[in-house]
């Protein structure tokens, strides 16, 4: 396998904000094509370990490597596309699923000046991916949660990511539709082998669509695909809150 086939490598990282350990000596290898799933409780260091893996904080302590580079030397961003929590989007702006896609080109407007018709196609190829090209004229303040979400989704998609961030993707969306919108990533991943890393404190509904998941509370205590998962015991669970004293 070639160094660029492993599309992130987190090596014995750890990690405080001051004195309390928040993430303890994490080790972690995502290969070109892996849905992994970061699962953990509230607290547990998921959002500090995104951070981390997306440079947004210094690597103080182990080594983070994206496409076999260090992230602090890392430069090619437009290879990762970032889905944020829903909650935290403002959504009732005045403009169309079309647009809101459109806005993900942002970085490449000086190249779409002169290119308008290409821009068109890819915010169309990014939706239909969604499966909400149908949608593209609509205000995105009309759509379901789930629709928004997968318009975001298709935001992060147009730049034509090879790894595609998401975290908590599914806070706040009817449970009704979060089945559809794990569809889409599953679609994606194995359609277009599209790397895909998902952080969330529900596992249930990514466990038929996930091929790998790390279970972190500070330090990774499982890593493993979905039927190893579903083998588990609750006892197993007890251990990871730290809670096998009582
Ligand atoms: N900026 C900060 N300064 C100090 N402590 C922080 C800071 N950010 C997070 N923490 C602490 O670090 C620990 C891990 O937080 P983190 O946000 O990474 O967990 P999480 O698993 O993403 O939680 P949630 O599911 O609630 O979003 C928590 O105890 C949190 O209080």
């Amino acid at each position: 396998m070639s160094e660029s086939e492993t599309i992130i490598e987190v090596k014995n990282v750890s990690y405080r904000y001051d004195e309390t350990k928040v993430l303890e000596n994490i080790t972690l290898s995502v290969p070109r094509g892996t849905f992994l799933t970061i699962v953990g409780p509230n607290g547990s260091g998921k959002s500090t370990l995104l951070k981390l893996i997306t440079g947004l904080l210094k690597c103080r302590e182990g080594e983070i490597r994206l496409f076999g580079k260090r992230v602090e030397e890392f430069k090619e961003w437009e290879k990762i596309g970032y889905v944020s929590q829903k909650a935290n989007r403002s959504i009732h702006f005045p403009a169309t699923a079309f647009e809101v896609v459109r806005s993900g080109l942002a970085k490449r407007t000086g190249l779409f000046r002169f290119y308008p018709k290409e821009a068109k196609d890819q915010v169309m190829e990014a939706l239909r991916a969604v499966d909400m090209e149908r949608y593209a004229g609509q205000n995105i303040g009309a759509l379901s949660g789930g629709e928004q979400q997968r318009v975001f989704i298709a935001r992060a998609l147009v730049g034509k990511p090879e790894l595609l961030v998401l975290d908590e993707p599914t806070a706040g969306v009817d449970v009704k539709i979060v089945d559809a919108l794990m569809e889409v990533l599953k679609k994606l991943n194995r359609e277009t082998r599209l790397t895909l890393l998902l952080v969330t404190h529900d596992i249930a509904p990514v466990l038929p669509v996930t091929s790998q998941i790390a279970y972190l509370n500070r330090t990774i205590h499982f890593l493993g695909n979905a039927g190893e998962f579903r083998r588990l015991k609750n006892e197993d669970f007890l251990r990871f809150y730290g809670l096998d004293a009582y």
